[in-house]
């Protein structure tokens, strides 16, 4: 437990006027149970504190949160903060993310930004901050997001030479003078309703006031809020279901909590539904270094990316230019707890080859999974999507990359939780590439936290080990045959189950199988692949990997470490180092099925 992080914590809370509890509890675990805080791998101190809309009112008590030293990202922002910039927050030195929008601050930004050299998102906007922009904003060589609309800031717009800056907005001022040519890139959107003209332009583009201020925004009703956010977002769809649900509870908190709306009748009501509040936080994982709290979530313009077997994914754009992918499950079966364990445990795993979990959101009528956004798409989209027109084809080093790395990343999965941990559904939709562009497996452990009863979707169902259609007995083995067919998938280029012209459905395994077993193994290969020379050997050499995978019985299969040693050796035997099958490691278990062995002594030149 960080002790002291704690106490500042408590400190904080203890001096300043909330009208919506908090839970917390000087008894309970500031790391895993208290609303709105995260911690560090080993909880030893206080990462992020996230309290939007908490109702607070009156200045940020002075030496409480600046003690939080190892504070990366502070949301506080919608409630009634008063006073002077709390300037006390420069000595929070490892800041990336500081949110005080939607509040009254009042008075000049700090002269000396300097100190905060990683922060990435700056949001003051919508304060009653006046004064001038301070140059040493030039001095955030990280920031890539800068908020300061709609506050009282005047004088001319600073020289802001920041490369990684993305996002900005200093709307709704009393900024004077020319845009710099180091802000030119950025749309005039950016600098509306202030007296500032574009650089070389003779006409003032941008008249004074030319947008009707809005001052003290905080008055806006999320119910606002979410109109601007739809209405301007008419290209992107908007979670409207999601939002509306989890917005709903919040929403009345923020009426009545805001400092500036009058209603004060409801706090009694609020004061139960706030007790059972209490949980519903959203859980944020040590390395997630997006600032975003659920309200960020409900802001952010969405686009359905696709129904699974577990729930629907959104793609959803942050403020802060981050993109994530936020998966909505249905038909949890499980309890509360189980499902927090399971997350916990799924989101303790940081490796090269698993999609990190980055946060998750448990509330009786809302499970969410927060991963971020693979914008190259699946594996399932790279080898299938729009095959025949003018695309680039998956080439064979790719495709070795990607079962290289999805091996490793299965491998990594089956040896958490003492051995025990099972993917469950490993298939091409949800492989995806990371940054060296090798294999990286996401959607890991939902499956025994949903209903059995999920309807079974044609695609999953080709990724089905037999076991698993017949009793639903998942293990590491069901998750090998799951491998197995998806190599079968990279080597052919085919769905697991597809339709071949007419209404005949199918089976990749089977009809694999088949047509090694009439000793025409070249047939199975992608044409796509066709194009590439002194492959054959190690696409065979992979074909006997996932017929390997693929065998009917679940003792007969590799383990995945076996799998993963085959894979890795792939290429060199083509390079001529290891003979032919010698590349499994001994003691590992033996899983050549007879058709294998076909392949191995028929297509294996001597
Ligand atoms: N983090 C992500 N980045 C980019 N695309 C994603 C991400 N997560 C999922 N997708 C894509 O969104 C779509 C829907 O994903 P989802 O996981 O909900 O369903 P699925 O993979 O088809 O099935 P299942 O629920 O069984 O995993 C898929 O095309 C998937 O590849």
């Amino acid at each position: 437990e960080p002790v002291e992080d704690k106490q500042a914590l408590l400190d904080f809370v203890g001096n300043i006027y909330h009208s919506k509890k908090l839970n917390w509890d000087q008894r309970t675990s500031a790391c895993s149970r208290w609303t709105g805080v995260t911690c560090n791998h080993d909880n030893s101190r206080v990462i992020a504190v996230r309290l939007p809309a908490i109702g607070f009112r009156g200045k940020i008590p002075t030496n409480t949160l600046s003690r939080l030293s190892a504070l990366q990202i502070l949301t506080l922002r919608s409630n009634g903060f008063s006073g002077p910039f709390p300037s006390e927050l420069l000595r929070l030195r490892n800041l990336t993310g500081l949110y005080l929008h939607f509040n009254n601050f009042q008075g000049p930004l700090p002269v000396d930004f300097s100190v905060w050299r990683n922060l990435s998102v700056l949001n003051l906007s919508n304060n009653g901050f006046n004064g001038s922009i301070p140059s040493s904003i030039s001095n955030l060589t990280h920031l890539t997001a800068l908020y300061l609309a709609n506050n009282s800031l005047s004088g001319d717009v600073p020289d802001l030479n920041i490369p990684s800056l993305q996002l900005l907005d200093l709307s709704n001022n009393n900024l004077t003078g020319v845009v710099p040519q180091s802000l030119s890139r950025f749309p005039s959107s950016a600098f509306l309703g202030n007296s500032i003209s574009l650089q070389n332009s003779s006409s003032p583009v941008l008249s004074p006031t030319s947008v009707p201020k809005k001052k003290h925004s905080s008055k806006l009703s999320e119910p606002a809020i979410l109109g601007i956010v739809i209405g301007s977002c008419t290209v992107a769809f908007v979670l409207i279901a999601l939002l509306l649900i989890i917005t709903n509870r919040r929403k009345k908190d923020n009426e009545s909590s805001s400092a500036t709306s009058q209603k004060k009748g409801k706090s009694t009501k609020r004061m139960v539904s706030d007790n059972q509040e209490g949980n519903n936080r959203i859980t944020f994982f040590e390395g997630c270094n997006l600032v975003f709290d659920l309200e960020d979530l409900l802001r952010a313009s969405a686009e359905v990316l696709g129904k699974g077997t577990f729930g629907t994914t959104y793609k959803a754009a942050l403020e802060d230019a981050t993109t994530v992918a936020v998966k909505r499950l249905r038909e949890v079966i499980v309890g509360r707890k189980d499902f927090e364990q399971q997350m916990e445990i799924v989101g303790s795993i940081r490796h090269e080859n698993v999609a990190p979990l980055r946060a998750y959101y448990y509330s009786k009528d809302e499970k969410l999974m927060v991963y971020d956004y693979y914008n190259q798409g699946s594996v399932s989209a790279l080898l299938h999507a729009k095959r025949g027109e003018n695309r680039i084809p998956l080439d064979w080093e790719m495709r070795l990359k990607i079962a290289i790395g999805s091996a490793r990343g299965i491998a990594h999965i089956h040896s958490q939780s003492g051995g025990k941990l099972v993917h469950g559904n490993i298939k091409a939709s949800n492989i995806f590439l990371n940054s060296q562009q090798y294999g990286c497996v996401s959607d890991l452990g939902l499956a025994t936290l949903m209903s059995p009863i999920a309807p079974p979707i044609i695609r999953t169902a080709g990724y089905r080990a037999p076991e698993v259609t017949d009793s639903r007995k998942l293990s590491q083995a069901s998750d090998v045959y799951s491998f197995g067919v998806f190599l079968l998938e990279l080597l052919t280029g085919k769905s697991p189950v597809h339709a071949s012209g007419g209404e005949e459905v199918i089976h990749l395994v089977r009809w694999v199988q088949s047509v090694v077993r009439e000793e025409w193994t070249g047939e199975v290969f992608d044409i796509e692949l066709l194009r590439y020379p002194n492959i054959e050997e190690e696409m065979v050499a992979m074909l006997q990997i996932g017929l390997s995978c693929v065998s009917r019985m679940p003792e007969q299969r590799p383990k995945i470490a076996d799998v993963l040693k085959m894979v890795e050796d792939i290429r060199s035997v083509n390079a001529g180092n290891s003979p032919s099958g010698g590349t499994r490691s001994p003691g590992s278990t033996p899983a050549v099925t007879p058709y294998v062995g076909e392949i191995g002594s028929s297509s294996a030149p001597h």
